[in-house]
C-alpha cells in the first residue's frame, strides 16, 4: 500500500566533511529510492549538527584572520548548511532515481521553522554542534571563543547551542504543493532555520532545532502515515550498552513514555527520536513511527526490523 513517509536522516547518512558527505549520500540515496520505487511519497529531512558547527567556526575564524571576511550570523550558517547538504542529497537521489529509470523531480526547499522567542531553551543551550573535542581542547575553545562546551553522550566534548521546539514551518504550503504534485522534497534540513515571527517578518535566531522534532512537525503538517527516523542503530534498546540490554521491536507510546521516564534514552541522541516518535504516533489514529538504521529502512517499512512505535 502506498504511504506518505517522512524520512529523517541522522549523522551517519552525511558524515563530517564535504568529501565524506559526497561519498556517503550515494548510499543514503539507495534506501530512500527503494521507498520511492515501491510507490511511496517520500519527504526527506536531515540533521546539520556537524555541518553548521563547521561552517560557523570557519566563518568566524576567517572573519578574525588577516582575510577579514565579513562576520556571518549564525542563522545564515544554518541556511548555508541546508543548501550544502541539500545540494549533495538532491543530486544523489536524482542520480539513483535515473539509474532505476524513475522520472521524478527532486528539490531542496530552504525551510524556515518558527520558534517561540520565549522558549526556555534559549536560556539553557543543549544542542551539540561541530566536531568532538577532548576536555582540554574544550576548555581552550571556551576561553578563546566563549563557546559553551558539554560532554556529548560519552563521545567527547562539543559546543552546545540553544535548541527551541519547532512551532510551525514557514514554507509548508510550498512543500505540500511539491509533494502533492509528485516531487521528492528535502525540507526542514538541520531542523529548519530557526526564526521568530514579528509582524510580517521572520527573523533568524542563534539556535539549532532538533531535526527529529522538526521532522515530526512536518510529518504532521503533511498528514504523513509514517515518520521513519534513520540513525546508526537498527533498533532502540532499553538498558542500552548494559549487560541486560534489550532491543525493542514494537512498543506503544505508553510503554515508550514509561521508558523515557526511567531514563533509558540518552539526551541529545536517542531521547529526541523516541520523543518525536511518540508525539507523531499520538497525533492521529493510525500514524506510526519507526526508528531503524539507514541500511534496514526497506526491511523496516515491511515490518521486518527496527523499533515500531504505535499509539
Ligand atoms: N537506548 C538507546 N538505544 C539505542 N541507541 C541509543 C540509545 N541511547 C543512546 N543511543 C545511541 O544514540 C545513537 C543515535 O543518536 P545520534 O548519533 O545522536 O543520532 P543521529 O543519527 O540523529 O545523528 C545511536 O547510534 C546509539 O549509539
Ligand atoms: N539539527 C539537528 O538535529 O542536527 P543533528 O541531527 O546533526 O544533531
Amino acid at each position: 500500500m502506498k504511504s506518505k513517509i517522512v524520512v529523517a536522516l541522522g549523522g551517519n547518512a552525511l558524515g563530517n566533511t564535504p568529501k565524506e558527505q559526497l561519498q556517503l549520500v550515494k548510499n543514503t540515496a539507495k534506501p530512500i529510492v527503494d521507498l520511492i520505487e515501491e510507490g511511496n511519497d517520500v519527504i526527506i529531512a536531515h540533521g546539520n549538527g556537524p555541518q553548521v558547527g563547521m561552517i560557523n567556526l570557519a566563518m568566524e575564524t576567517a572573519s578574525k584572520s588577516e582575510a577579514k571576511t565579513p562576520e556571518m550570523p549564525f542563522p545564515e550558517c544554518g541556511a548555508m548548511s541546508q543548501g550544502y547538504i541539500g545540494y549533495h542529497l538532491q543530486n544523489a537521489i536524482r542520480e539513483e532515481l535515473l539509474n532505476r529509470n524513475i522520472n521524478k523531480p527532486v528539490a531542496t526547499v530552504i525551510t524556515q521553522v518558527i520558534v517561540d522567542k520565549s522558549d526556555r531553551a534559549f536560556e539553557n543551550p543543549t544542542k551539540p554542534i561541530g566536531s568532538f573535542y577532548t576536555e582540554g581542547e574544550a576548555k581552550t575553545l571556551t576561553e578563546q571563543k566563549g563557546y559553551i562546551m558539554k560532554e556529548d553522550a560519552g563521545r567527547g566534548y562539543r559546543r552546545v547551542v540553544p535548541s527551541p521546539k519547532p512551532i510551525d514551518v514557514a514554507e509548508k504550503e510550498v512543500v505540500k504543493t511539491l509533494v502533492d504534485s509528485g516531487h521528492v522534497v528535502i525540507t526542514v534540513g538541520g531542523g529548519g532555520i530557526p526564526v521568530i515571527k514579528e509582524g510580517n517578518s521572520l527573523i533568524g535566531v542563534d539556535a539549532v532545532i532538533d531535526k527529529d522534532f522538526a521532522s515530526e512537525k512536518i510529518a504532521e503538517i503533511l498528514d504523513a502515515d509514517y515518520l521513519i527516523i534513520l540513525t546508526a542503530v537498527e533498533k532502540v534498546a532499553i538498558n542500552f550498552g548494559k549487560e541486560n540490554e534489550k532491543w525493542l521491536d514494537k512498543i506503544t507510546t505508553k510503554e515508550a513514555s514509561e521508558y523515557i521516564k526511567q531514563g533509558h534514552f540518552a539526551p541529545g541522541s536517542m531521547l529526541p527520536k523516541v520523543e518525536a516518535a511518540v508525539e507523531f504516533a499520538r497525533s492521529k489514529k493510525g500514524r506510526k513511527a519507526l526508528i531503524t538504521s539507514l541500511e534496514k529502512a526497506k526491511e523496516g517499512i515491511k515490518g521486518l526490523t527496527g523499533t515500531l512505535i504505535i499509539d
